[in-house]
């Protein structure tokens, strides 16, 4: 894919940004609150228009204009605040989520291969509003998945969860790249994001400001210009993570 966003009409939200991936790439979306991830997650999906100026292609297609249908069958999305559906039971939630899916990716059997990918079916009887806001994530990323789409575009995908989720979920969304999808998912928790992903896209104030490898983007004078933090960085055999200060 490549994505190339000059302005967003009537917006400062995102000016200037132009990256590309490729199938196969888990390419993490950071910066501080505010920088413009949601607003890149959304224009990727089409659903931020106008864009004064831009284009996202995938495969060489355009994705501004493509139709709804085409956009469900490339697209898994994964909100960073999905909607209330009242007080609806998690199966029928999932249930919802696979009507307007392509026929062939919509079977009952899709349904019981999320709930397994995400370990939830223990929850699919029960009220989605009576579980926890972690429970409650993974059941809207499960939702995010129905359908098998090439292309998984995810808002935070492991806000509200607990460490081993955390890990669970980054190590699915990794997978599902070694297999062959784009993912693409804006995350918070650079050693999450240094360990997991090929490759990060830095926002800050709606730009782009670095892109490519984590080691390189992840530098002292990204972080201190995005983050305003100084971090050390601790190398083990499990992977690499930051030890972040502040810098003011
Ligand atoms: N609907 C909107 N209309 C106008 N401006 C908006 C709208 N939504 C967000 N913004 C602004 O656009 C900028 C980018 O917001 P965005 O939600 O993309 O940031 P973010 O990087 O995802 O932040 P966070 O880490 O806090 O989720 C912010 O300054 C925000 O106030």
């Amino acid at each position: 894919m490549s994505l190339h966003v000059a302005q967003i009409a009537h917006s400062t939200r995102l000016q200037q940004v132009s990256f590309t991936a490729k199938a196969g790439q888990f390419v993490g979306i950071i910066g501080a609150n505010g920088a413009g991830k949601s607003s890149l997650l959304t224009a990727i999906t089409g659903q931020l228009m106008p864009l004064h100026q831009g284009s996202v292609h995938y495969n060489e297609r355009s994705v501004l204009h493509m139709s709804a249908s085409e956009r469900r069958a490339l697209f898994g999305y994964l909100p960073q605040s999905p909607a209330l559906h009242g007080d609806i039971s998690v199966s029928h939630f999932l249930q919802s989520g696979l009507v307007n899916l392509p026929a062939a990716n919509a079977g009952r059997d899709e349904l019981t291969r999320v709930a397994n990918l995400l370990a939830i079916t223990g929850f699919l009887p029960r009220p989605l509003p009576h579980l926890s806001g972690g429970e409650q994530r993974r059941i809207h990323l499960a939702r995010a998945l129905l359908g098998d789409q090439p292309w998984l575009v995810c808002d935070e995908p492991t806000a509200s969860l607990d460490l081993h989720h955390q890990l669970k979920v980054m190590a699915l969304l990794r997978s599902f790249a070694d297999n062959g999808k784009l993912v693409t998912a804006a995350l918070h928790d650079l050693s999450l994001a240094a360990r997991f992903c090929d490759k990060l896209v830095l926002l800050h104030e709606g730009r782009l400001m670095a892109c490519g490898e984590p080691a390189e983007v992840l530098s002292e004078a990204n972080l201190a210009r995005a983050f305003a933090i100084k971090a050390r960085w601790l190398c083990t055999e499990q992977g690499v993570a930051l030890l972040p200060t502040l810098l003011k």
